[in-house]
């Protein structure tokens, strides 16, 4: 491994690296040859309290600063991740397997917008005054206290930042449990904090399985819980943490329509459907993975499509070249596989793809499902790999209800010229997250988040600050009580 992906310990605590080698072995796999690059431990009870306890100290003196002082710590940690971004990235792919083309612009990046964005508006984070007449009252933004995020494989860096820089703005401090997938990270992320100015505790990382997770949202020092996983691990969390009332972020799973009416740019279509579906490997949870194309552009559509398709660039990620890279991991690719089989079964068309390469590491190729109907498997269940299926349709009221017909409610996306129309479907579109002629865009300025089963609470922009923080009223009586007795 020319690059040093073993890292000095498993946790990152209290500003410090720690191991408890008593805890459950967790290896690290680089998905691109299946190599374990790196050996690290599930955190056991002793470290998990002593994240808290940092956590919960740390905290404490961490909400006394001013606001703009917070912020300066979150805008210098973005500077430092984007002076280190070629070196996050290449970890970043070592964690995931996805391009090296990719992870440069796409995570360590976003990562550092999250931060700057934050840091920048720490400052305004405010109350208000409601006059009431001759009283009057006013609000106070407070912080939540230890919140904890708990996070997917399929965006390391990204989903630690999105969690901590909105935290840290609001006056919180954090413990963050990366996926057992992809551990590596989010510790380099506490490091930068830490140098960009933070109090050691403040963003403390513990590796580990479901069970570090649980205990992590029982524990009563935890103030908030924010998951990204999917909508099973979900339900867990979200009822364990009602049992203690705790404040919660549920960015959860999807099966988003793409809606492309035959009035659509072919190619911006295309390109559209691509980014929808083949991007990270189509590991996104935002992707919109059931394509209803209109008849009369369905054949130039396929056709387009398996062109542009023939262009991916599938082999080792760390060459620039490469577009396509691995799945995250064997169980990952045999999940996928075996919905490849289902839809083949239920009687979808196969156009292209769905091979696993021959080389090591996990690769599929590509796949495209024509003539997909939507009581299939593959239009229904969360795929998570690179599969589109693509479903014909005639009339707008008809792709509406169809599009709607989901469990799901994370992202939907249409292509038509008609900006009329493109409103007035999206207005229909129940989806948290929403493309018209673009998709997956995830800008920092943009509230993330899905509806139904695909989540609850918002990440980014100002509405992440509703999430991380609560507000104190106070009513101030200028004369006297008048009481009736
Ligand atoms: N909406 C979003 O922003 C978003 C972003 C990325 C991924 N996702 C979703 O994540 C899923 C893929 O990620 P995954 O396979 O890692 O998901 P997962 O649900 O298996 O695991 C997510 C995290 O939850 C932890 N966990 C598992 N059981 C737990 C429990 N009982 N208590 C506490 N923590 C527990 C895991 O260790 C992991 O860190 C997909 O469904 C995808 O759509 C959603
Ligand atoms: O995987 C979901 C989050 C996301 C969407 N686009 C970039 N990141």
């Amino acid at each position: 491994m020319p690059y040093a992906t073993q890292p000095e310990a498993s946790h990152y605590v209290a500003g410090a690296y720690i191991e408890d080698s008593a805890g459950d072995a967790l290896p690290v796999i680089y998905p691109a040859t299946g190599e374990v690059i790196a050996n690290l431990h599930a955190a056991t009870q002793e470290v998990i309290d002593r994240a808290l306890d940092a956590a919960t100290e740390a905290q404490k003196e961490w909400a006394k600063l001013s606001p703009r002082e917070r912020g300066r710590v979150l805008t210098r940690a973005a500077q430092i991740l984007r002076e280190r971004n070629h070196d996050m990235s290449v970890l970043e792919t070592y964690d995931t397997g996805k391009p090296l083309q990719e992870t440069l612009v796409a995570d360590a990046t976003s990562a550092a917008d999250a931060l700057e964005y934050f840091g920048g508006i720490a400052n305004g984070l405010t109350g208000e005054h409601i006059p009431l007449g001759e009283d009057w009252a006013y609000t106070i933004r407070e912080p939540l206290g230890v919140c904890v995020g708990i996070g997917a494989w399929n965006y390391p860096t990204q989903i630690a930042a999105w969690k901590a820089a909105p935290a840290l703005a609001c006056g919180n401090a954090m413990v963050f449990k990366p996926s057992e997938v992809t551990p590596l990270c989010a510790l380099k992320l506490a490091e930068i904090l830490e140098e960009a100015g933070a109090p050691k505790g403040l963003f403390n990382v513990v590796q580990g399985y479901g069970a570090v997770g649980h205990a992590l949202i029982t524990d009563p020092r935890v103030a908030k819980v924010s998951l990204t996983g999917s909508v099973p691990t979900g339900r867990k969390v979200y009822s364990t943490a009602a049992e203690q009332m705790k404040h919660v972020t549920m960015e959860l799973g999807g099966k988003s329509p793409l809606v492309i009416f035959d009035d659509a740019d072919l190619d911006n279509a295309v390109g559209g459907a691509i980014l929808a579906n083949f991007y990270s490997s189509g590991q996104i949870c935002s992707n919109g993975t059931r394509v209803f194309v209109q008849k009369g552009i369905k054949e130039a559509f396929l056709k387009r499509l398996s062109e542009r398709l023939s262009q991916a660039i599938i082999g080792d990620p760390m060459d620039e070249e490469t577009n396509f890279g691995p799945m995250v991991s064997e169980r990952q690719m045999e999940i996928v596989k075996g919905y490849l089989a289902k839809g083949l079964a239920e009687g979808a068309r196969l156009i292209t793809g769905g091979d696993q390469v021959d080389r090591p590491g996990y690769y599929l190729t590509p796949a495209i499902f024509a003539d997909v109907t939507d009581d299939m498997t593959i239009a229904r269940e969360e795929i998570f790999g690179p599969v589109m299926a693509v479903l014909d349709f005639e009339e707008e009221d008809e792709v509406i209800a169809r599009a709607n017909d989901t469990e799901f409610g994370l992202s939907a996306g249409v292509f038509t010229r008609d900006i009329s129309r493109a409103h007035r479907v999206i207005g229909q579109l129940r989806a948290g997250t929403c493309f018209v002629n673009s998709y997956n865009d995830a800008p920092v300025e943009m509230p993330f988040g899905g509806v139904k089963m695909s989540g609850v609470g918002r990440e980014n922009a100002k509405a992440a600050i509703e999430h991380y923080s609560q507000l104190k009223s106070v009513y101030v009586r200028m004369g006297d009580v008048e009481a009736p007795f």
